[in-house]
């Protein structure tokens, strides 16, 4: 069984509420080297490190009014080169500062001008150092290949470290921001439960998971997010093929591949799309799909069905849903004999040159 990546799982609302407790001397060091306002922002990174770039230029669009775009970080090239290093802020995300690709990302843009926040776990790695100023995630180590509390206080880090340059480059509605950090206080206390009901449904339906040939999972809004990194971790822990989809792209063309046996993942974050993603469960269940459905809205009572507690605020759902992944990857592996606690190939890395 993955014992350290559920160990790493179950550590999270800890390690999300001491960011939080902490979070005045945590970015200050970094907000007071960023007094000069920007007008927009490039987050890049790879992995899960680019699923959390995308959240938070989301976040930052919606809280800040900010242009912001995240990237992966081979495919700068063609947006740096639109934009005026005097107005950007680039922002370079990677959990271990080692991935080579942002080391040589971070350079490049550095040496055409433009200034870089680094954001990393390591304030001794390449990244890091290679950087303008510095922003430590506080997730503690994480050894195993398929990262979860790393990935979810990369969210959290960014995610306060945009309210802490909004408050000071005055931005945003401050009244927002208040509404946001009670309904994320909302979703750490209820993490813990949460993660031991998914603990729950995961170990009722291990037999299933570890049979399904591939999953499409569907999600809306800022839940989307969620769904992307959820699809990384079966991906990589199941070994099997797992995409994710908006959920109103998935209606154009994906629906045809509705047939028996297909795995579908709902992950409902918001109330506009509810009662379509429940006509889609009722409609692919009837032509034979293995459904499963994570949410943190009213839903009707089945076993396939993960009602777990939270808001109605899909930005929350990296720490309300998204753990029940990560658990669904535990349990699921271990049925199929994976370790996910180790690597598959551990000469990988060395062989392609991913890590400095
Ligand atoms: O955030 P980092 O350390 O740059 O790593 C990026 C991605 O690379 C991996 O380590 C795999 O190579 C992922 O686990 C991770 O999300």
């Amino acid at each position: 069984m993955a014992r350290r990546m559920l160990e790493y799982i179950k550590e999270q609302p800890e390690v999300w509420r001491k960011i939080t407790d902490d979070r005045e001397s945590l970015f200050q060091g970094a907000v007071e080297k960023l007094q000069q306002p920007v007008k927009r922002i490039v987050i890049l990174g790879s992995g899960s490190s680019y699923i959390a770039s995308m959240a938070a230029a989301d976040f930052y669009g919606k809280m800040l009014g900010l242009e912001a775009a995240a990237v992966v970080p081979t495919r700068l090239d063609g947006l740096l080169r639109l934009l005026n290093p005097e107005e950007t802020l680039l922002i370079a995300v990677s959990q271990s500062g080692k991935s080579t690709s942002t080391i040589d990302a971070v350079k490049k843009w550095k040496a055409r001008g433009f200034r870089i926040l680094t954001v990393t776990a390591d304030e001794q790695s390449p990244v890091a150092k290679e950087g303008d100023v510095h922003q430590f995630i506080a997730c503690g180590e994480e050894t195993v290949g398929p990262k979860t509390k790393g990935m979810t206080s990369t969210v959290l880090t960014l995610y306060f470290l945009g309210l802490a340059l909004g408050r000071i480059w005055n931005l945003g509605d401050q009244e927002a921001s208040e509404r946001f950090l009670e309904e994320l206080n909302q979703a750490i206390d209820a993490a813990p439960s949460n993660i031991e009901k998914s603990i729950d449904f995961c170990r009722n339906q291990a037999d299933l998971l570890a049979v399904i040939p591939h999953v499409t999972i569907l999600s809306e809004d800022a839940g989307y997010y969620a769904a992307q990194e959820g699809a990384l971790k079966l991906l990589e822990t199941l070994y099997i093929p797992a995409m994710a989809y908006e959920f109103e792209e998935y209606l154009h063309g994906v629906n045809n591949t509705i047939a028996p046996g297909m795995c579908h993942l709902y992950l409902p974050a918001g109330e506009k799309n509810a009662e379509r993603m429940a006509a889609l469960d009722h409609y692919t269940r009837e032509k034979g799909c293995v459904n499963f459905i994570i949410t943190v809205l009213d839903w009707e009572e089945g076993s396939h069905v993960l009602k777990l507690s939270g808001n109605k605020n899909p930005y929350l759902s990296i720490f309300e849903t998204l753990p029940a992944f990560q658990v669904m990857s535990v349990f699921g592996s271990e049925r199929k004999n994976i370790d996910c606690d180790k690597p598959k190939f551990p000469d990988f890395y060395g062989v392609l040159n991913t890590k400095a």
